[in-house]
């Protein structure tokens, strides 16, 4: 394979409505996309970072500058067969797992455009739709929450998850379950906003039928998560922690988590994810695809993702009008709960080229 260069850009697109979480509140996502360009054609990559380092480590600029100056010159001098072999390539740079992701999946996608071949295939999906769940922020109050969620059941979306955070968590999550009743699947999101301490509080949730809290305590706390889990009755599901199948094995073998929220993103891209999702199944835990507000380009990927059979329960893959009025692909529209999976090459999506130059804010040639 050769790799001619990269065209990093960056795209404005603002929300339908504020998102707000433990870590702060996103008003427009600026995302930057990567146009991978090979002797055999090209293929699209979205990175997942925010402007701030507030969810990971990773931050937009950070991401820029270490394609640039890291990741663009060790590909251009490697002798790649095929995209299977960035992450090795790559693994010499210690972190920077969205940046790394993004490079990987627009290469991949060149190379699976190029075969005729769709992601999901490539990755192993075993179904045509998957069903999709809807992630609600947190909220000035409760009666407006309340209004949200009535509107995405009305949607189709089949199940909720709530941001929480100390000040919005039980008393929140008591009224969504006494608004939607015992029926509809209900999750929470705490982005790492408790400690161990917070564990007899957090433990009130369990009288609420919860499929999972994720994420209730920082990154690094393993042990605390393992400790809350012998504490709660609820499963802990992991998100910001697990970076690799590495990690994810040790979760799970320490009783930390026993739901996996993957994020392809967050470990190093989507031929990472697949491993992960492989180790979970291995152990019998479920799996499910996490969202980072990703336009169509990341989107349709995620759905691909979210078709492997060890996805078991639904991800906050919703469709494109959760987030955005337009987004720079033809919009993913939910039919009966569900989304369908892209069939075409590669992503089986691309942007509309007069959306993308109108969001559009800035954009960069690497030569490799
Ligand atoms: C952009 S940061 C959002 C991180 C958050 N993601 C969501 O809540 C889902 C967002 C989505 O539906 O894309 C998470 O921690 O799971
Ligand atoms: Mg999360």
């Amino acid at each position: 394979m050769r790799l001619e260069g990269l065209e990093l850009r960056r795209v404005a697109m603002p929300l339908v409505s504020p998102f707000r979480t433990s870590f702060g509140t996103q008003t427009a996502k600026d995302i930057l996309l990567i146009r991978a360009v090979t002797a055999d054609g090209e293929g699209w990559g979205e990175c997942v970072t925010l402007p701030d380092p507030v969810y990971s480590p990773e931050y937009t600029e950070g991401a820029v500058d270490v394609i640039r100056r890291f990741i663009a010159p060790a590909l251009a001098g490697a002798r790649l067969s095929g995209a299977h072999m960035i992450g090795e390539t790559l693994a010499k740079f210690k972190g920077h797992r969205m940046a790394k992701a993004a490079v990987e999946m627009a290469v991949l996608d060149a190379e699976l455009r190029a075969q005729g071949r769709s992601f999901a295939r490539e990755l192993g999906a075993v179904h045509d739709t998957v069903p999709c769940g809807v992630s609600v922020g947190i909220m000035d109050e409760i009666p407006r929450l309340l209004d949200a969620v009535d509107e995405y059941l009305d949607e189709g979306y089949v199940r909720i998850k709530l941001k929480i955070e100390p000040g919005w968590d039980i008393d929140v999550v008591r009224a969504v379950r006494e608004r939607i009743g015992d029926g509809v699947q209900l999750q929470v999101d705490a982005n790492t906003a408790y400690t161990l301490r917070d564990a007899q509080h957090l433990a009130r949730l369990d009288e609420f039928g919860l499929l999972l809290i994720e994420q209730p305590l920082e990154e690094e706390d393993i042990l605390g998560h393992a400790e809350l889990a012998r504490i709660l009755s609820t499963p802990i599901c992991l998100d910001e922690s697990i970076t690799s199948a590495q990690t994810t094995a040790a979760a799970i073998g320490l009783g930390a988590t026993s739901i996996v929220n993957i994020k392809p993103g967050r470990v190093g891209g989507y031929l990472e994810a697949r491993r992960i999702h492989d180790v979970a199944m291995a152990h019998g835990v479920p799996v499910w695809c996490g969202g980072m507000v990703e336009s169509g380009i990341g989107r349709a990927a995620n759905i691909a993702l979210a078709a492997l059979p060890g996805f078991t329960l639904p991800g906050d893959v919703s469709a494109s009008d959760r987030f955005y009025r337009t987004d720079i692909t033809e919009p993913f529209v939910m039919k009966d709960g569900h989304l369908a999976v892209p069939q075409g090459p590669g992503l089986g999506v691309t942007p509309i080229p007069e959306v993308l130059d109108e969001l559009t804010t800035w954009t960069q040639w690497v030569p490799m």
